[in-house]
């Protein structure tokens, strides 16, 4: 009797054993408290196979359960880099951060999904080059993808490639260069039609909003004056020049009701266009960028070449050390939406091939390991936003605008279990010496960021493990955006239908000109 009791008391402490017992991938997140962009709530997590499948208290719990305890952390959906360049080939040089060790260093830093951009050559097939993009990425990321698709050239054929992205291939955003001259550059004529087809086609249009035709001009002259250092990068390109292209974006998207998303926002003054696009009732996002975030202009001014050239992105860092702290002010107010990293980095031998030249030195700089943390120091632990909104503008906004919701970019049943678990009393101290990147540099060395993500789970797997990276070469997939995302389109289809054009009617007999008129 004494033997079965004692099993029984042994048992009932068991959660119930399954009957095969293996624990399907079974993770519970505990204690915790879960952010999502519309609120906090102390809830535990269930995952199971990837997903979440409870939220709550008092779970019912299986056998073979992890449990993670969360006390004292923030359990957030993790975050959604929207602007990547993994391995791109640019300027000569190919991007040190490919899709293997560029996802892994997301993973690090408490990013889950990346978005990358396939780049055509002026004249190559987009859809090709989709499937080239396709082809590097499958194999090595290991953490979920989307890719938005440039469009570097205009024809029918161009046209007819996009329809084919965006209904065959989970292609929902386009991206067009209104500068880098003679590369990617597409001129307005053609950029009036080709945001009208993006509308036709349901897609969000991105544009790289810098005057080209400028740029191009004030480089000459300033390497006819014998500027050529890293600082004349941004002498050629300074911020109204943006600001004027992002004006000029928003003008011509609105005359064809083409939702815009103005990629890598880099100054107060094209920040401010954006706002004020916004407040007229034009459908268009802003995305700052880690860099813009976290970094100035004046590192053009350093002595030390290889540490100004380091910094050399476009559009480029603003000199005015006010801007990133301007910037966070406005993503914490919704004057700007999103945030990316634009992650294209270089080495110190590759920006070299600019060293007499600055417009030769390769654009790019990191952000895609410390994106999160930065923008918790400088928007949480400034106090300029809550963790809501932090996670409205590292992920749950990005998932709504490029219709992965509520698959991604939320903590709820049935999402994917894409989390990180987030500790924001911790701090860390970033370096080159210590990040997962690639590349030999990072534009952020130094800085001490409060908010260091301890677990990171990718689909259910915990790739960070109190603090330790164990990302999985490949266990990431391509994830489809589909067309027309009700949060986008929605507002779209309103805006059209109260500004549409009405013309006069007058009577059957209309006159030349009503009596009291006669004197014309
Ligand atoms: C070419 C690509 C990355 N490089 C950069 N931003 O300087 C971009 O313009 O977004
Ligand atoms: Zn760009
Ligand atoms: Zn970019």
């Amino acid at each position: 009797e004494e033997i079965v009791m004692e099993q029984a008391t042994e048992l009932a402490a068991q959660p119930v054993v399954e009957v095969d017992g293996s624990s399907q991938n079974r993770l519970l997140i505990k204690n915790g408290k879960v952010v999502n962009a519309d609120g906090i709530e102390d809830a535990d997590v269930f995952i199971e196979n990837g997903v979440i499948t409870q939220l709550g208290r008092n779970l019912i719990i299986p056998g073979g359960t992890r449990t993670i305890d969360a006390r004292g952390r923030y359990v957030m959906p993790g975050g959604i880099d929207t602007h990547t360049h993994m391995e791109l080939e640019l300027m000569g040089a190919t991007a040190v951060d490919d899709f293997y060790q560029g996802t892994k260093a997301a993973i690090a830093g408490g990013t889950t999904m990346i978005m990358d951009f396939v780049l055509p050559r002026k004249g190559e097939s987009l859809v090709e080059a989709f499937g080239n993009w396709r082809r590097k990425a499958d194999p090595k990321v290991c953490c979920d993808y989307a890719l938005h698709v440039g469009v570097t050239w205009w024809s029918d054929q161009v046209k007819q490639e996009m329809t084919e992205l965006a209904k065959n291939h989970g292609v929902n955003s386009f991206k067009m260069f209104m500068a880098y001259k003679d590369l990617y550059m597409i001129r307005d004529p053609d950029l009036y039609k080709i945001f009208e087809h993006c509308k036709e086609l349901g897609a969000i249009a991105q544009v790289h909003a810098e005057n080209g035709d400028i740029i191009a001009e004030n480089t000459k002259k300033l390497l006819e004056a014998g500027i050529t250092g890293p600082e004349g990068h941004e002498m050629s390109r300074p911020e109204d020049v943006e600001a004027e292209a992002t004006h000029r974006a928003c003008v011509i998207a609105n005359q064809v009701s083409c939702p815009l998303y103005v990629v890598h926002i880099m100054s107060k003054m094209a920040a401010d266009v954006i706002a004020l696009k916004r407040s007229q009732g034009a459908v268009v996002y802003g995305e700052p960028i880690a860099a813009s975030l976290g970094s100035d202009g004046t590192n053009y001014h350093h002595t030390c070449w290889r540490h100004a050239a380091s910094h050399v992105l476009s559009p480029p860092l603003r000199p005015d050390p006010e801007t990133p702290d301007y910037l966070v002010q406005m993503l914490a107010d919704d004057g700007l939406q999103v945030t990316g990293s634009d992650n294209c980095t270089f080495n110190f031998d590759q920006k070299k091939l600019g060293r007499n030249d600055f417009s030769k030195i390769p654009n790019g700089v990191n952000g895609v390991e410390d994106r999160m943390s930065v923008i918790w120091e400088k928007g949480v632990q400034s106090g300029k936003m809550d963790p809501s909104r932090f996670v409205a503008v590292t992920s749950t906004n990005a998932a709504k605008i490029f219709n992965v919701y509520p698959q991604k970019g939320c903590v709820a049943v049935g999402s994917d279990a894409d989390l990180v678990i987030w500790n924001p009393i911790k701090s860390r101290v970033i370096s080159a010496q210590t990040h997962h990147q690639a590349v030999d540099f990072n534009i952020f060395e130094g800085m001490e960021c409060h908010g260091v993500p301890e677990y990171v789970i990718v689909n259910g797997r915990v790739c960070v493990d109190e603090e330790e990276l164990k990302a999985v070469h490949g266990f990431g997939k391509f994830v489809p955006t589909p067309a027309f995302p009700p949060y986008v389109y929605d507002q779209v289809d309103a805006r059209e239908k109260e500004k549409r054009p009405q013309g006069v009617t007058r009577g059957p007999n209309d006159e030349d000109y009503s009596p009291e008129h006669m004197n014309g």
